[in-house]
């Protein structure tokens, strides 16, 4: 069976957050989404939450799938979800990261996302920008 990825889209008040990679060295200083491997017998959305958790410290609630599937070395493929902060004064902390950030709609494509992300960045960016029209 294909080893699905989930990467998470967490969005506040029209920004999305980016967490900094600290290793391994080849990706150290690039920037991607929380998520991680899901584990046999776990749904996407339960991963999502689970790495968020463990990355972060904080709960979130799963959107929607978002953009492409992308494929990544070994067979596994990457996919996107949308999130949101389920108390949303919590403020995620990088815990196996360097750093995390909020990133507005119009500086999403000058992060140094990792190289599969870079699919992502239209769809995500289109609906950053809805979110902050909603919530500003
Ligand atoms: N989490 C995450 N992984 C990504 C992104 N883009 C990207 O190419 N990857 C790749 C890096 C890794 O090869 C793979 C999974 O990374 P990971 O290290 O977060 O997964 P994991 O926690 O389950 O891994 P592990 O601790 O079991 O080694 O996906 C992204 O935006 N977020």
């Amino acid at each position: 069976m294909t080893q699905v990825v989930v990467a998470t889209a967490i969005m506040r008040n029209g920004q999305v957050l980016a967490q900094q990679r600290a290793f391994p060295s080849a990706d150290a200083g690039r920037w991607e989404f929380p998520g991680g491997r899901v584990e046999p017998g776990e749904s996407e959305e339960a991963a999502v939450v689970r790495e968020c958790r463990e990355e972060l410290g904080v709960d979130v609630k799963t959107g929607q799938r978002i953009g492409p599937e992308v494929p990544l070395r070994n067979g596994m493929v990457l996919r996107l979800y949308t999130a949101t902060l389920v108390d949303e004064n919590a403020e995620p902390v990088a815990v196996e990261h360097s750093a995390v950030k909020w990133v507005g709609a119009g500086e999403i494509d000058d992060v140094p996302w990792l190289d599969a992300d870079l699919a992502f960045l239209p769809d995500l960016t289109e609906i950053v920008r809805k979110d902050r029209r909603t919530n500003p």
